[in-house]
């Protein structure tokens, strides 16, 4: 059954536009959304509730198995409820994306969330996010995209994202923790963050996020 429900796979670095990308098709198509790096960030923050060391790891890989993670949608907007508390915002911070990073080395704890993601192929079709979308956990994807932009851009953009926020944050602090996050995504063992062979890739330094939907759309037969 799974394998003619079509699957749309966006991977690439942080801050390239993923997130905002692959939930503006999925509205688009009518199609389910899966935030795989919110699955990663979810069991880093639950960790960090029980005081787990992030070097810890048979309690990593424990806690991967014990902590129930819910996506709702509420006024329009994905909220992700983590062992029945909405983590929605402490998901996004920084720390919770390092966490999460360093957590997602651990080949167990990626094991253990395979079939959790897997499960988000249901018709008429899904729009996955993350790192290893294309490579790993639908390597049979129909249509494939891997999503960059320059470290700059991409630092620029957070540093927008979060004052908005009214987070105080400075342009050079989130470059450095840009370039250490890529640096780990892209060098750890297991599931590297990778295009696929068969991803179409996408520069988006410079483009807009209308450009980019329309970019990603194109590469459907119809929509
Ligand atoms: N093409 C674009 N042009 C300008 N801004 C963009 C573009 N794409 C995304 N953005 C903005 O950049 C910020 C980061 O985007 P987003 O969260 O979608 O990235 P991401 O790749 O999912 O990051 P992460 O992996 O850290 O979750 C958001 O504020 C978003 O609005
Ligand atoms: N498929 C995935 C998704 C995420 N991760 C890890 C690596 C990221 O730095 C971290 C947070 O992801 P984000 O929310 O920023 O997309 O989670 C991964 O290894 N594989």
């Amino acid at each position: 059954m799974t394998d003619i429900i079509p699957v749309l796979t966006i991977d690439g670095p942080s801050g390239s536009g993923k997130g905002t990308i692959s939930r503006l098709v999925a509205q688009r198509l009518g199609w389910h959304y899966l935030d795989s790096g919110a699955l990663y960030r979810a069991v880093g923050v639950a960790a960090g509730w029980e005081g787990i060391d992030l070097d810890d790891h048979a309690a990593l890989v424990r806690c991967t198995f014990d902590t129930r993670i819910e996506f709702r949608e509420a006024g329009g907007e994905l909220r992700v409820v983590v062992n029945g508390v909405d983590a929605t915002d402490e998901l996004r911070t920084e720390t919770a994306g390092a966490a999460a990073s360093a957590i997602a080395a651990i080949p167990e704890v990626r094991a253990a969330l395979k079939d959790r993601q897997r499960v988000f192929r249901q018709p008429p079709g899904l729009v996955a996010d993350g790192r290893d979308m294309g490579t790993v956990i639908f390597p049979d994807a129909a249509y494939k995209v891997f999503l960059t932009a320059s470290a700059e851009e991409r630092a620029e953009r957070r540093y927008k994202q979060l004052m908005e926020k009214g987070v105080s944050v400075t342009l050079s602090g989130l470059l450095r923790e840009i370039l250490a996050r890529d640096a780990r995504d892209a060098q750890r063992a297991v599931a590297p963050l990778r295009p696929a062979d068969d991803a179409v890739r996408i520069d988006t330094t410079g483009l807009g996020i209308d450009t980019v939907v329309e970019q990603v759309l194109a590469l459907l037969p119809r929509h």
